[in-house]
């Protein structure tokens, strides 16, 4: 099977052009450049990543194997429970940042509601659909990127979406969406397709959101 034939390619493929608007997003360059206006957009990921670490947990649940639970598992409490949530505390510290804003943007609310639906509804297939989009577009932006500024809020930001170990993660999000794909059947592959998009032009609104 060539690369273009794999499930997760055929789903990235049929959720354009919001990908290329996102792995190519103004504001992604501005992170990198250390010249963005980190606050607004630190405040609602926090509110993203608070659903996003649920959805982890729901994965973990709804895997179908002891493998998969683990490399989830792993990711959930190294990454996320400890790396990432101390990057947000200083981060948002650093850029007088609210970790609990009064008001959440439509977008945050509703990339919320979708993370909510796919994990009550414990379908692995649809969970995955939703953290592939997640993780593969952010790597896809932080390895676009060539010069990163002096600040740690957005050095760190990128280091932790590129990297040997992040394209293991997102490596491996494919991969399971790779062996599942083939065994749904037409309306199983509509569903995921259907997150899968919706995701993903969730995250090109994110990045509209943050660059006001
Ligand atoms: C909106 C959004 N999408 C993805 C990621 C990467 N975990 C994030 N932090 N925020």
């Amino acid at each position: 099977m060539t690369e273009e034939q794999v499930f997760s390619a055929w789903l990235r493929a049929r959720s354009e052009p919001d990908w290329t608007a996102v792995v190519t997003h103004p504001f992604a360059a501005e992170i990198s450049r250390g010249t963005a206006a980190m606050r607004r957009y630190l405040e609602q990921d926090f509110q993203f990543v608070d659903a996003f670490t649920a959805l982890l947990g729901a994965a973990v649940a709804a895997a179908d194997s002891f493998e998969a639970r683990v490399a989830v598992g792993r990711f959930l409490g190294q990454t996320v429970a400890d790396t990432e949530r101390g990057y947000f505390h200083r981060a948002l510290a650093a850029v007088g940042g609210d970790p609990a804003p009064p008001t959440l943007e439509p977008v945050t609310i509703e990339f919320r509601a979708l993370m909510d639906e796919v994990r009550l509804s414990q379908d692995y297939p649809l969970i995955l659909a939703v953290l592939c989009v997640a993780e593969w577009t952010y790597l896809g932006w932080a390895t676009r990127i060539p010069v990163v500024g002096e600040s740690f809020v957005h050095r760190e930001w990128v280091d932790l979406h590129s990297g040997p170990e992040f394209e293991a993660w997102v490596g491996f999000l494919r991969r399971e969406l790779d062996r599942l794909g083939p065994e749904l059947d037409e309306g199983g592959r509509a569903r995921v397709l259907d997150v899968f998009r919706h995701a993903t032009t969730l995250e090109r609104r994110f990045f509209d959101m943050a660059a006001g």
